[in-house]
């Protein structure tokens, strides 16, 4: 049902794209827009926009999209006649479920609930979902240090005027080079770029080194190790400090690949290893699959490469899972009602969608898909960076969630923008990196379009 190449008409963005543009800018701040799409002629891998231009989509609205545009299997849950209420009647979640919700629950999200996990909360994108995850992690260590859940006088009292102890001084360490969102707590863990940051106030909270790794790993243990160990010693430092500074770490958050900061991966060791220091000085661990969750590193989850028992406490998605929420293990849950809520909890149509998405990811066997085309991806990267030594460096990937490092950010940055006009969509992340993010559906004949405009590129360059 997609189209079998990209077709371009214009260059991108088109005087349509342009217009409507200019007309957004009297409306909202239009300076992030690219082009105006038509999603209604999109399909599978091939985004088209209000000119006409097909492109082979490659970044796929920031790696949301898990099965192409248009799939016919989704559009036949949105013409179904019995989910129309689902799509008509939003409920409040939290206090008046519809009657199907435990069942679409338990046959849809909770089939891929994380190890450990059995239980999972609803939110509607990835800040509120991990918004939502600190809090709960918060509310635990405090319930913990209190040893009950009833708070005291002086809890009550105090937090209604935002002092301790009522708000406790607590803190969440995350990593250099996070991106956790956009929203307050989030953000005070967020360190990607400084436009994210500028002008929000935010918490004295602990930053540890994330490992800054050479490619390919394998070729690179023994200083990778040696670079892990020394993150991990100071990760494990700052625990201790923020303790004595009486702002305890209630908990640590990290991705398993940080994606905005620039696609740093580490080893399943470092991570297996963080959990342990988190665990051992009473910090609860909380993973963010907001980018890396949903399949595209060959695995539903990419710490499941991590071969752990117990991987997390908690486990935040959004994006491709097409609704934002976290896993999280039993203790994690609030004794109160009210404590993690919102008006929606989450919007029982997207749930729909997910069913029938981890439908077609099982029936297709996607999964293993994501795998071989990898490792069709990253070796043609491979190929380009020996062919390009002073233009492209270390590729690296696991599953179709790949990346590249050029030789300048004026370079890349260029590269995506004719890529763009050669009918292929990329995005990038971190100060040189160009990143893949792929549907579920890619195949290897989509890498080998891909690879053909961007070795003409390179070839020109
Ligand atoms: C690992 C991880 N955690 C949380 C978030 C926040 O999700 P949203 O709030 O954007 O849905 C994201 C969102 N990703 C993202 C990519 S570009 C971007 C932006 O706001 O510019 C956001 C993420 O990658």
């Amino acid at each position: 049902y997609e189209y079998d190449r990209p077709l371009m008409k214009t260059q991108v963005p088109g005087p349509r794209s342009k217009e409507l543009t200019k007309q957004m800018g009297q409306i909202q701040n239009n300076t992030a827009i690219n082009f105006f799409c038509n999603y209604e002629e999109s399909r599978g891998n091939f985004l088209v926009d209000v000119d006409g231009n097909r492109m082979l989509d490659v970044y796929t609205q920031i790696a949301s999209i898990p099965i192409g545009y248009n799939h016919p299997a989704l559009l036949k849950v949105v013409s179904d006649p019995n989910n129309a209420s689902a799509f008509v009647n939003r409920p409040a979640l939290g206090i008046l479920p519809p009657e199907s919700f435990v069942n679409k629950l338990t046959e849809g999200l909770l089939t891929v609930a994380p190890k450990g996990l059995n239980r999972v909360q609803n939110m509607a994108c990835g800040s509120c979902s991990n918004e939502n995850a600190f809090k709960a992690m918060f509310i635990w260590y405090r319930n913990k240090e209190r040893g009950t859940s009833i708070p005291s006088d002086a809890d009550l009292s105090s937090c209604m005027i935002n002092q301790t102890p009522g708000c406790p001084e607590l803190s969440i360490l995350s990593f250099s080079g996070a991106f956790h969102g956009r929203t307050m707590g989030c953000l005070a863990t967020t360190h990607s770029k400084p436009i994210h940051k500028l002008d929000v106030p935010s918490f004295d909270w602990p930053i540890a080194p994330f490992p800054r790794l050479q490619y390919p790993l394998d070729e690179h243990v023994r200083e990778n190790a040696q670079e892990e160990a020394r993150c991990l010693e100071e990760t494990e430092d700052l625990i201790v400090k923020w303790r004595h500074k009486g702002m305890p770490v209630a908990g640590v958050v990290i991705e398993p690949i940080q994606a905005e900061g620039g696609d740093n991966h580490a080893s399943a060791a470092f991570f297996i290893s963080l959990r342990k220091i988190a665990s051992k000085h009473g910090c609860a661990f909380h993973v963010d699959e907001v980018q890396t969750g949903g399949g595209a590193t060959g695995r539903f989850w990419a710490h499941e490469h991590w071969g752990a028992e117990d991987p997390a406490d908690i486990v935040s998605f959004s994006k491709k899972l097409l609704t934002g929420g976290f896993f999280y293990r039993d203790e994690m849950e609030t004794d109160k009602p009210y404590r993690i809520f919102n008006t929606w909890m989450g919007d029982p149509s997207k749930n729909l969608l997910l069913a029938e998405v981890l439908n077609v990811i099982r029936q297709e066997n996607l999964l293993a898909e994501v795998t071989r085309t990898g490792k069709a991806l990253l070796g043609g990267l491979y190929e380009l960076q020996a062919k390009y030594p002073n233009l492209l460096s270390r590729a690296r990937g696991q599953g179709t969630f790949c990346a590249i490092d050029i030789c300048k950010a004026s370079v890349r940055d260029k590269l995506i923008l004719q890529a763009r006009d050669n009918g292929v969509i990329l995005g990038g992340c971190g100060d040189l990196s160009i990143r893949f993010r792929p549907a579920l559906i890619f195949k290897e004949h989509h890498v080998h379009m891909f690879l053909n405009v961007f070795s003409d590129l390179l070839a020109a360059h």
